[in-house]
């Protein structure tokens, strides 16, 4: 058979089965629509129903990355499924998500990574209106970045956490790979200023020292607002991700410019509702204790004592009093189990105040 005959006889098979994989995804997509309308027939009048459930979908991408025979790697597989999801669910109810934009950030990335692009994501301009916005009603989730594996945690987060009653109902790792982008009018030799997020510019600090020593860093509300900048001007460049260069045209002079190759951003989902446990989640709280000697020791004791497995402690000033504190703690499981309710009735004991913002499953993709 000549390479031509090969190569038509593939394509045809290929046809066929995108045919049946059309099938399938309609007909799952008929499955949701009636999902949709269980969930509505099953509440009592004037309860609105819950279309999202964070907990059913980090199930769905885990049984998917079990049975994924290959040659598709499980994380490509997992991103397929997740994007038919999406879809589904917005059959059953569009969803709006804000997050800390402009269009082209980070955050905007890490909102379509989690929910798909399937969603509508509305950009805020600060980390506390996306805070309000959700409070307020007027998008059913919000994204907002927890922590950055180099650099450390978000403290304009931790304190909106403080500020609003929210609830986490889910979490995403985004890989953060930043690059020096230019505009088409830049004179690649005479750049004597380089616009980024603060948290960028410090992720990059070394490169720059090593590549641009003299230049002019200048601290902006995001990299895609970097970005914008860089197209108008001459003799200045852009530290920004793959996204933000995409939607503002600009050339990459150098590419995957952070410190550390691991560079990962944490985000957190904010919005109204519980998720119920998958078997393998988190839970986020916050705690202010009394100043007093062993304080701390005496808050982290029932975790240990029990094997639960911490995975990130903060502190931050709990704003109602000089020198007084607020933990922020994540840990493994569930706050309906009762090994995690037991834990946290003996700190609420021990503690000033414990507020639970949320249990949900543990990032899958
Ligand atoms: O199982 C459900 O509750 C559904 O609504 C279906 C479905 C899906 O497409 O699999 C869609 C949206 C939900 O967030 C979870 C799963």
């Amino acid at each position: 058979m000549s390479d031509e005959t090969q190569l038509q006889a593939l394509r045809k098979r290929i046809d066929t089965i995108d045919e049946k994989i059309l099938e399938l995804i309609s007909e799952r997509a008929h499955c949701a629509q009636t999902v949709a309308q269980v969930k509505q027939k099953a509440l009592p009048t004037g309860q609105a129903p819950v279309f999202y459930r964070p907990e059913r979908e980090a199930w769905v991408l885990k049984h998917i990355m079990e049975l994924n025979p290959g040659p598709l790697d499980n994380e490509e597989m997992a991103r397929l499924f997740r994007e038919i999801m999406s879809a589904c669910l917005a059959l059953e109810q569009p969803l709006q998500v804000a997050y800390l934009g402009p269009e082209g950030t980070f955050t905007q990335a890490a909102a379509l990574k989690h929910f798909g692009h399937s969603v509508i994501s509305v950009p805020m301009a600060a980390i506390d209106e996306i805070f309000r916005e959700v409070a307020a009603g007027a998008v059913q989730f919000g994204v907002v970045p927890v922590e950055n594996s180099t650099e450390g945690a978000i403290n304009h987060t931790l304190d909106s956490f403080l500020e609003h009653d929210m609830v986490i109902c889910g979490e995403v790792e985004l890989r953060i790979h930043h690059h020096l982008l230019v505009g088409e009018n830049t004179q690649t030799g005479k750049i004597s200023r380089v616009y980024s997020h603060a948290q960028s510019l410090a992720q990059c600090r070394k490169w720059l020292d090593a590549h641009y020593p003299n230049v002019e860093r200048v601290a902006v509300a995001s990299n895609a607002e970097a970005a914008k900048r860089v197209k108008g001007e001459w003799n200045s460049a852009a530290i920004a991700g793959d996204m933000a260069a995409e939607l503002y045209g600009l050339t990459r002079l150098a590419e995957k410019i952070e410190d550390r190759p691991d560079n990962s951003t944490r985000f957190l989902i904010i919005g109204n509702q519980a998720v119920p446990p998958t078997g393998d989640d988190k839970t986020s709280i916050i705690v202010s204790m009394r100043n007093k000697p062993g304080a701390l020791h005496h808050l982290l004791q029932p975790f240990h004592s029990n094997g639960i497995d911490l995975t990130r402690i903060e502190t931050r000033p709990s704003r109602s009093g000089k020198w007084t504190y607020v933990f922020f703690i994540d840990f493994c499981g569930h706050q309906s189990e009762p090994l995690i309710k037991d834990v946290l009735e003996k700190i609420t004991d021990e503690s000033v105040a414990l507020k639970v913002l949320g249990s949900y499953p543990k990032a899958v993709l």
